[in-house]
């Protein structure tokens, strides 16, 4: 990065932009293997808090990887890239004064971790969704757990990558036995917890 940028100073703060949405704005960083739910679980989120009127916004790495994120695999310096620009994508998000509900694998720690300082830990929660390997397997919703065994995929999370499960979670939600609807209300919960309140 050349050393002649500047940080530019704004004449909003996102004190400002919370309290014209109404609410604090934060990061709920959902992972988990694929299939686990994070995508299902992150949709009903959205749609809840939409009903009760309080802004999100679900960022899905299915969907940044079709976008923003086009250029790269699944090897771990391309896994590492996707989560950095994922995390800067939420911040911007967070700033903004919305709540970003991120899906994404992100299967390292040590790129959670760099989100996490991305973001900033006062913004960033994570969310374990968990869920058996051999129950993602039984899911396998897009097919792509068959597909990695046979070997058409390569570098498959759980089968030929390694996931690192989460040490610290802010919240664990097991789908191997809770329903859709029981995690969506537990995470909605865990949110509003989260941003009620003076805002900053
Ligand atoms: N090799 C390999 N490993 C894991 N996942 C794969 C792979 N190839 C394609 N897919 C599809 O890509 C989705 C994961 O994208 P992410 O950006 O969340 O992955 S990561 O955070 O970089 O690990 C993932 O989405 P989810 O199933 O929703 O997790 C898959 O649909
Ligand atoms: N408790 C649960 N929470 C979330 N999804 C569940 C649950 N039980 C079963 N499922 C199913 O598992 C699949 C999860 O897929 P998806 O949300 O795309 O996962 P991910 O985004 O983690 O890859 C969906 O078909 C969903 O209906």
């Amino acid at each position: 990065m050349s050393k002649h940028i500047h940080w530019q100073k704004h004449l909003i703060n996102q004190a400002q932009r919370e309290k014209l949405m109404g609410h604090k704005s934060l990061v709920i960083w959902l992972t988990g293997l694929s299939g686990s739910g994070k995508s299902t679980i992150g949709n009903h989120v959205e749609q809840q808090l939409y009903q009760e009127g309080i802004h999100s916004f679900l960022l899905d790495g299915d969907d940044m990887r079709q976008g923003i994120n086009k250029d790269l695999g699944f090897k771990r310096e391309d896994r590492t890239e996707n989560t950095r620009r994922i995390a800067e994508i939420a911040t911007v998000l967070n700033q903004a004064g919305i709540i970003a509900i991120v899906s994404t694998i992100s299967p390292f720690k040590e790129d959670r971790e760099m989100a996490k300082n991305i973001i900033s830990k006062d913004y960033y929660s994570e969310v374990y969704i968990k869920c058996s390997l051999e129950e993602c397997e039984r899911r396998d919703p897009k097919g792509l757990y068959q597909k990695a065994k046979s070997g058409e995929i390569k570098q498959f999370t759980g089968v030929s990558q390694p996931y690192q499960e989460p040490e610290d979670p802010d919240l664990i939600l097991d789908t191997t036995y809770l329903s859709v609807q029981k995690s969506s209300h537990h995470l909605t919960n865990y949110i509003k917890s989260q941003i009620e309140g003076e805002i900053r």
